[in-house]
């Protein structure tokens, strides 16, 4: 059996939740896994020292995941290219507004037999449409990507709370394999061939979840949120049927990484938060953001305003009016209550 070489590329709050899992799971099969995991982390200056040598001595990544001990086997590097040199598995766990630069500097540097997998919850917009993270990232590297997604709260796993995710991968033979990688005790995985379904709930989902915030925040209860998250599940499925057809599984939105992170992600996430927050106070998104998440990014709002590209360039703004609504509360100064009026 090939002994399989891991880096992980990026090192957020679901970066580091996940480096632990990682490095706990390589350790334990080390018939599969080459024990050390490398994890380039984008370096900066916390209190004075670099947050890479934070990393590598107190084994905490202080910044994104306070009070959380890593495996000492996860090494964290500050430059991409060494992280990646050799690797066979890849795992990428970034913001997606950073992912096509990432992949830009790691082109022409991974070995041979490498495949990857994303944890990204977003889509790339280009100019012929949409394109999963799965997709941009075979694309500029030439390598075969699959991709994990749940209802994963980043802080609840680490500290190892009960719950599932989901792992979509096309080759039977490395979904086993990606199964061994991320599977634990309080994180259990299950594989299944559909990732474009996998990855388009994890997308649109934080779109919803900003209107379950600006719920949360007018000051609607559990009745009105629950409309807003049926109604968003609705939406989804419907992107996935008018976009991709079949491939995409009705099954897959009954996985972990479809109902369930949609509930999870409306009554827990980050960009229910600030949603709720922008209700309260009308502050600019990019404003709260920064008071709020201390340096982690927002997914929702972006995905709402790729969406909307994509739709309106189809004439199909209409046919997706959750959608649209969190697009226009955000970006076009819509009365926040259309939330409500215009669904
Ligand atoms: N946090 C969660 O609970 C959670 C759970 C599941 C999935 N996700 C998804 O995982 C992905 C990564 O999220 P996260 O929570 O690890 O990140 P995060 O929101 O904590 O983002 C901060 C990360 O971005 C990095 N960064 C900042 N500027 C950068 C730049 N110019 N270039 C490259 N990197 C830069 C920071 O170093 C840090 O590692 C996202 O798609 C998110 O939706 C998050
Ligand atoms: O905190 P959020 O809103 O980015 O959501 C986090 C995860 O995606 C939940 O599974």
């Amino acid at each position: 059996m090939t002994v399989e070489n891991v880096c992980i590329i990026g090192s957020g709050n679901w970066g580091s939740a996940i480096a632990k899992i990682v490095g706990e799971n390589t350790a334990r099969h080390n018939n599969v896994f080459i024990p050390t995991v490398r994890q380039w982390v984008f370096e900066e200056n916390v209190n004075g020292e670099k947050l890479t040598e934070i990393i590598n001595t107190k084994h905490e990544n202080v910044k994104y995941l306070a009070g959380v001990s890593l495996p000492t086997n996860v090494v964290a590097i500050p430059d991409v290219v060494e992280a990646c040199q050799d690797a066979s598995l890849i795992v990428f766990v970034l913001p997606h507004q950073f992912v096509r630069g990432v992949c830009e500097k790691m082109k022409g540097h991974l070995a041979p037999n490498a495949r990857a997998i994303s944890l990204i919850k977003g889509l790339e917009i280009t100019p012929q449409g949409t394109r999963l993270f799965s997709e941009e990232i075979s694309r500029i590297l030439d390598i075969p990507c699959a991709a994990l997604s749940g209802a994963n709260i980043a802080d609840e796993v680490a500290r190892e709370k009960f719950c599932e995710s989901t792992v979509g991968c096309t080759n039977i033979a490395d979904g086993q394999i990606f199964h061994k990688l991320f599977d634990a005790p309080y994180f259990r995985i299950n594989v299944v061939q559909d990732h474009v379904g996998v990855q388009l709930c994890g997308a649109l989902k934080n779109v919803v979840a900003v209107g379950a915030g600006l719920s949360d925040g007018l000051g609607f209860g559990s009745n009105t949120k629950s409309a807003i998250v049926r109604r968003g599940l609705v939406e989804m499925r419907k992107f996935g049927q008018t976009f991709f057809g079949d491939v995409v599984q009705t099954e897959t939105f009954f996985e972990s990484c479809g109902v369930a992170d949609l509930l999870t992600t409306c009554m827990g996430g980050r960009n229910r938060k600030v949603a709720e927050a922008f209700a309260k106070t009308g502050k600019p998104i990019d404003v709260l953001e920064a008071e709020l998440l201390n340096g982690q990014k927002l997914q929702g709002t972006l995905t709402a305003k790729e969406v909307n590209e994509f739709l309106s360039a189809r004439n199909m703004v209409e046919d997706f009016p959750l959608f649209t609504t969190v697009y226009r509360i955000c970006y076009e100064g819509l009365d926040m209550h259309a939330i409500v009026r215009d669904i």
